[in-house]
This record gives C-alpha cells, structure tokens and sequence, in this order.
C-alpha cells in the first residue's frame, strides 16, 4: 500500500553516490534521467515545439538529454542555458546537443516548456529577474514540465525560495522528494509522475498508496469484527459524524456513550445515554471494545476533561481528536505507552506539541517520538507519523475537504479501522486514503455527512 520512497536531497545524493561506487556510470545516470523524462513528455501527447531551459548543474544536464531525445523523436526544439554548465555529467550532455544554445533571458516562448534549470541543487531562490522570466514562459506555455522539481521550491521542506510559477506536470527522478507532497511546493507541482532510474532507493518515509482491504471472515460476528465506542460531549453532532463513519468503516459495531440521545442518524449504532464520568468508565469495562474515540464535540470544560480521564485510563486502543488534543496540550501532553492515534490539525498541533523545528515531516516524526503514539497531522497535505520512523505522506486530497465536520469523519474512520486491524499505523494510512478517495467520489461543495455515503464506495474499491 506504498505509492513508492520519498526521499530528501541529501537521502538522494547518498544514494546516488552509493549507486556510483558501485559501477554505474554518472553519465549514464544521466541519459537514463533524460531518457525517462523525455518518453513521458512525449507520451504526454501535445507533439508540439518544445522550449527547454537549463541550468548549470544536473538538472540542466538533464535537460540537454531531454531537449537531444525530443529532437530525435522530430519535435522542434529550443534550448535556453542560464551560464554555463557546471558539473562534468552536465557538460558532456551540453557537448552531446549540437544545436544552437539561447539565454534564458531573452529566449522566446514555445507551446511546451521544460524546467530544468534547478533541482534537488537549489541553495537559495532563484534572482528575481529569472524568477519572473521562468513564470513568464510558463505562463505562455500550453503544457509545462518541472523536471524533479519547479525551479525555486526547497526540496526538503516544500517552502518555495522564490517567486515560483504552476507547472502542469512535475516528472521525479528515481524517488519522490518532500516537495512532491508538502504545501506550498506540492501545489505548484502539477500532475506528479515518475521517471524511473536503475538506481531503486528505499526509504521509511513514503508517499501513501492505496490500502489493500479485505472483506469479513465467513465466520465473522460483530465482534470479531471490532466494536468501536465513541465518546461524546456538548456539541453531538461531532461525535454522530464520528461514529457513522466507524459503523461505516468495516468495523462489526459502534457504540456512542453520550448524554443526548440522537433523534434520527443510522439505527444501527447503539447510544447509551451516560452522562457522568463514571458512568462512562464504567461502560468501558467492556473488554470487547476494540477502539475507543475521544474528542470529536467533547468540549473543553470539566466535564470532558473527566470524560477524557475515564478514556485515557481504560486501557483500550484509542484514538484521540479535536478536543482531546486540545486537552491534552494542557495538561503539558502525554506519552500513549500504548496502541494509539492522535489526529491534530495545524492549530492543535502546535498546542499539543509546540513549535517544533524543520519540515511538516519531521515536525510530524518527532511528535510520534515523544507521544509513542501514531501521529495523523492533517491538512492539505496529511503526514502519518509512527514512533518508530515509519511515515506515509497523502498529497493530492481534494482541498473540497476543507470544511466542518470532515475530521470527525476522519477521527471515525480511524477509530473503525483501528478496531478492525488492531494496527494503528495501517490504521491511520487506510483511513486517510478511505478519506480521501470518499472526497474524490463526492460533488464539489458536499458536506461532511455526504463523506459518509461515498465511504462504501471508496472501501469495495479498496476490496
Ligand atoms: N541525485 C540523483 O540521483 C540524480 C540526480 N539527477 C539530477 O540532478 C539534479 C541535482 O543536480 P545538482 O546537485 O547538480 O543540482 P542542481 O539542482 O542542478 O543545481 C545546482 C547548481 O545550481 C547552482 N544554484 C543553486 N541555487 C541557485 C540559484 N538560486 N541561483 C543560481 N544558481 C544556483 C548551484 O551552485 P551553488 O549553490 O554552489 O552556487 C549548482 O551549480 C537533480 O535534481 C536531478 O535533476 C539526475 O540527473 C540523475 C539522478
Ligand atoms: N485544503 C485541503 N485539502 C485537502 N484536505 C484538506 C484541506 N484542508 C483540510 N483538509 C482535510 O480535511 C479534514 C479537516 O479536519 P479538521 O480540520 O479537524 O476539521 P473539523 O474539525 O471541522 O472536522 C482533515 O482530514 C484535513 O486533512
Ligand atoms: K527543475
């Protein structure tokens, strides 16, 4: 279920080197990355005059292999150098391409456009002129490439260094990066393909692929299949779009402790009206819970904080959203010692974990490490974290998602899933792609209630 290894620019440049020493040629590293890049433009379809910028490192060395392949396929291309070529790799290509070399600067537009002018080499933001020279001819172009990366993204972090244009299509080269995934970067990337190399690198952070779910035992009962308890609080709505999405996740049956007593929703799902904090520890004395939910409209006074106490020390898997979180990041945090998942957005996030240094992904691994627990931190891009390194990150969510109540069908997933699994890392990746793809499946300005009828759809596809 990995959509392939994502790797940092100096993950990259170790493997590559690790490649070299042993025996592959740089060169032929090169006209491989070219090569690759070349066949999916063409494959691309557009047949059209093709302008290719390049810079002076390997980036713009794969460009020059890019412009020679196009050419031998009988497109019309230009080529446009900022300086010269730099490396040794990248000077040979040069040599390779015996037509005429423009300036960036001054060369015109063509229908479609090549970027290889920075890569994974970027130090610093492009110089302004250049900058806005490279989003002009973007902006001309009716098809547009990054090759590896758009020319003034940070490939670690996803920042973008400089004025940084939208590109149709982003072509990797041999791994994804950060950038590929990470906001704001992943948003001017395009459409995300791969160009393959010899060169394989494996890595624990890796982009989320699709889960392969499997259906009900033959002898399955409702318990075998997980029963999953929600807490409720104040605001009930949350925790019914919570407990739908569990009973909708694949779990065998959910139970919502809460003090309302819903007046319509799924009859499916089995409310038992507590309202003390004893009441509910004593409800979760059942030992065939197999998840439990926390936070989702639980509230932020006494209550839910004795509601939350009950939860923590129930002992069952747990999945803690929203409020919990918030909660939680009062009381200075807590490590999970066990099976568990936290889903904070940006703003509970930092609450709960603080400002803490580097990219969204290391940001998202160190909260992992100190809670010991599986961290979903969402957003446009959602990165899932584990304790012990493993990291899955989900790019390309429809940003439809951003509004109320869709993390609460998240958190409700999440809590199914795990019941079901009883893996919380397998957990929090199916249910952010279950999420996901139900988005996908819903009509642009839908509402978290309509995520719930487009779950079903989204786990046959997954069967
Ligand atoms: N790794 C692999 O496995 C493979 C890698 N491959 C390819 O190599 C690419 C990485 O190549 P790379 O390391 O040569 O870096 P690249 O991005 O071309 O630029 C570095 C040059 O730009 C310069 N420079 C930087 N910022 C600048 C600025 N703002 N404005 C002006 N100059 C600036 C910088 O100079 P300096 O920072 O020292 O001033 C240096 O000269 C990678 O993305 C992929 O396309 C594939 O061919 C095969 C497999
Ligand atoms: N711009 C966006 N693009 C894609 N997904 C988004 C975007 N903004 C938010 N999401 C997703 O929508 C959900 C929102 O959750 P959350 O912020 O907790 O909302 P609520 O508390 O109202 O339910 C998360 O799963 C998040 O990853
Ligand atoms: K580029």
């Amino acid at each position: 279920m990995t959509g392939g290894a994502i790797l940092t620019a100096a993950q990259m440049r170790a493997a590559e080197q690790a490649a070299f020493d042993a025996g592959i040629d740089p060169y032929d590293l090169m006209e491989q990355a070219g090569a690759a890049a070349a066949e999916i433009i063409w494959r691309a379809g557009h047949k059209r005059d093709v302008l290719v910028l390049c810079g002076p490192g390997n980036n713009g060395g794969d460009g020059f292999v890019i412009a020679r392949r196009l050419r031998e396929r009988g497109l019309s291309v230009r080529v446009a150098a900022l300086g010269e070529s730099r490396t040794s790799s990248a000077q040979r290509a040069r040599k390779a391409w015996d037509g005429p070399v423009e300036d960036v600067m001054t060369a015109a537009p063509a229908t479609q456009l090549v970027d290889a002018l920075f890569g994974t080499g970027l130090s610093r933001g492009l110089d302004e002129p250049v900058a806005e020279r490279l989003c002009a001819l973007v902006a001309h172009a009716t098809a547009s490439y990054a090759i590896d990366l758009p020319s003034g993204v940070e490939t670690d972090s996803g920042a973008l260094l400089s004025a940084t244009p939208r590109f149709g299509a982003c072509i990797a080269l041999g791994a994804w990066k950060p950038a590929h995934l990470l906001h704001p970067a992943a948003g001017h990337c395009g459409r995300l393909m791969l160009g393959p190399l010899d060169m394989a690198p494996d890595n624990d952070v890796q982009r989320l692929g699709a889960p392969l779910l499997t259906a009900p035992a033959a002898d399955a009962h409702k318990y075998s299949r997980g029963l999953v308890a929600v807490v409720g609080g104040g605001m009930p709505g949350a925790s019914l779009l919570a407990s739908e999405a569990a009973a909708r996740s694949g779990a065998g049956s959910v139970r919502r402790l809460a003090a309302d007593m819903p007046t319509s929703g799924p009859h499916a799902i089995i409310n038992r009206q507590v309202d003390r904090a004893d009441a509910i520890a004593e409800q979760l004395t059942d030992k065939r819970i197999a998840a439990l939910l926390v936070g989702p409209g639980l509230g932020l006074d006494e209550v839910a904080r004795a509601r939350l106490r009950a939860a923590l020390d129930s002992g069952h898997r747990l999945v803690l959203d929203a409020d919990a979180l918030t909660l939680l990041g009062e009381e200075g945090g807590r490590t999970m010692g066990r099976e568990a998942i936290l889903t904070p957005h940006e703003g509970e996030f930092r609450r709960l974990f603080g400002d803490l240094p580097g990219s969204k992904i290391d940001r998202a691994c160190a909260a992992a490490r100190s809670s010991g627990a599986v961290v979903v931190y969402k957003g446009a891009d959602s990165v899932i974290a584990a304790p012990d390194g493993r990291v899955a990150v989900a790019g390309g969510a429809t940003p439809w998602l951003s509004t109320a109540g869709t993390g609460d069908v998240l958190a409700g997933l999440a809590a199914g899933r795990l019941a079901v699994t009883g893996d919380p890392f397998r957990a929090a990746c199916e249910a952010v792609w279950l999420h996901g793809d139900a988005a996908r499946r819903c009509r642009p300005a839908f509402v978290a209630d309509d995520l719930l009828a487009a779950l079903p759809a989204a786990i046959a596809a997954r069967l």
